[in-house]
């Protein structure tokens, strides 16, 4: 049997990155810039008022007290908005609001809390030191500065900076587009009433959001049934990148790739460029992956990177997570890895010697750091409810057995 990391590998190496695309800076949220964004601007651009209050010159203030204030006439009210430059005279104030461009030969903002709030004279009741309540140009950001280092992936305050710095697109790359399939004749649609036998579908809702989740482009192509013509069909529509879906960058498949009679993608992709393996692991023994060429596929065709996953719905996402999510990632920019940590085991368990076992867990970190893993549910691979409930896979490495309640163990944290 293949070990997990080689597996992994081999299915990694089929991962190409994707095309790099200019996308407004909104719908670039969760994706990763490829080049560093230098600041075109200084930010604040201008010397601007903290404070709604007076622009004043601070040693006209100095002796400054609520029983013997400073007069001031003001010549200037200026709002945040203002384009004039303006200068204070001597014996002057500027009213002046948060975010209004400083007049030349202020050098303090006394608040207007300071003051009596005057219009036309002011009184102010207290001293304020140079330099109060200004915010200097450039003190945040200068223009020519980093201010995004390339592979930063975007979220709200990033999106906030780059808005700030007056820039509307960044190059980032494009989603990595997955066509999910799901083979099986027993698999309905939601909402039919099932016969004895019948199941509704649910890898491929899981392994869209999965995709989606990852920061992919998930197009689901449902219920193919168990026939392989028809399975051809369908993938060398997608191979030519004709269909609707455009380009292409994985085909995944869950099901049908064990030892059945009826297993659709095993016996249509044999031969195909697909390579089909027992990995010593558990859940997801059954896998496939390799690149796709249609028959009438002139030689030098490119293909279609494909990975197949085994059709049990614990394996399938426990497959996805370990094998596909990764190098998904790698593609677009963004980092790859979960966050791996080491967690104390609550209870015994089993493992089966020679396969790596990723089992369902529920991770606990006490206030001081210290994290420990409830094993949750069986091992076997059905039991999606336990999945659901698990925001962690344990990872028993392949020579372990019995795992001690106690024991230290490593876990991939599923939650971001
Ligand atoms: N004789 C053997 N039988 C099996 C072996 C084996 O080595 N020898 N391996 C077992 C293991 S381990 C797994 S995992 C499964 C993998 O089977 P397939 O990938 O061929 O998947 P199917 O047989 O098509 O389905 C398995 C199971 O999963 C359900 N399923 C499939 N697709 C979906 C879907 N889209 N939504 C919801 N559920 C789905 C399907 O109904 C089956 O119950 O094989 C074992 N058998
Ligand atoms: O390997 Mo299967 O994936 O255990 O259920």
């Amino acid at each position: 049997m293949r070990s997990v990391a080689d597996h992994a590998r081999i299915v990694a190496d089929l991962f190409s990155p994707t095309p790099i695309e200019s996308v407004a800076i909104a719908d670039a949220l969760g994706r990763a810039v490829v080049d560093d964004v230098r600041a075109a601007v200084s930010l604040p651009g201008f010397d601007n008022s903290a404070m709604d209050g007076y622009a004043v010159r601070a040693a006209e203030v100095a002796g400054s007290s609520t029983d013997t204030p400073t007069r001031l006439v003001v010549t200037e009210d200026i709002y945040a908005g203002r384009t004039d430059r303006l200068r204070l005279d001597p014996d002057t104030a500027h009213r002046i609001m948060t975010g209004a461009p400083l007049p030349d030969g202020a050098d303090a903002v006394v608040a207007v809390e300071a003051t009596d709030g005057g219009v036309e004279r002011v009184a102010i009741a207290a001293p304020v030191a140079e330099g109060t309540s200004i915010r200097r140009a450039g003190s945040d950001i200068a223009a020519g500065d980093t201010a995004l280092t390339a592979g930063t992936v975007l979220h709200a305050s990033q999106v906030g900076l780059l808005a700030a710095l007056g820039v509307a697109q960044v190059p980032v790359h494009a989603p990595f587009h997955v066509v999910v399939l799901s083979t099986g004749s027993e698999l309905m649609a939601p909402g039919v009433d099932l016969e004895h036998g019948q199941i509704y579908e649910s890898n491929g809702a899981m392994l869209c959001a999965a995709v989606r989740e990852a920061g992919g482009r998930a197009t689901p192509v449902h219920f193919v049934p168990d026939d392989v013509e028809q399975f051809r069909a369908r993938l060398d529509a997608m191979v030519r990148g004709d269909g609707p879906a455009g380009r292409v960058d994985l085909i995944l498949t869950s099901g049908g790739v064990s030892a059945g009679a009826y297993e659709v993608v095993k016996d249509a992709l044999s031969g195909h460029g697909v390579e089909f393996v027992k990995v010593a692991m558990q859940p997801g023994m059954p896998q496939g992956c390799g690149t796709y060429r249609a028959d009438r596929d002139t030689a030098g065709s490119p293909g279609v990177p494909i990975v197949t996953l085994p059709g049990n719905p614990v394996s399938a996402q426990v497959s996805f997570e370990i094998f596909v999510r990764p190098p998904l990632r790698a593609s677009m920019g963004l980092p790859a890895a979960r966050v791996r940590r080491r967690a104390r085991l609550t209870d015994d368990m089993r493992s089966p010697r020679g396969k790596e076992q990723f089992r369902r867990g529920v991770v606990t970190v006490d206030p001081d750091g210290a994290a420990t893993v409830q094993p949750i549910g069986p091992p076997s691979s059905h039991h999606l409810r336990f999945l659901a409930s698990a925001n962690a896979l344990i990872d028993i490495p392949a020579d372990a057995a019995d795992v001690a309640a106690g024991s230290v163990v490593e876990v991939i944290l599923l939650d971001p």
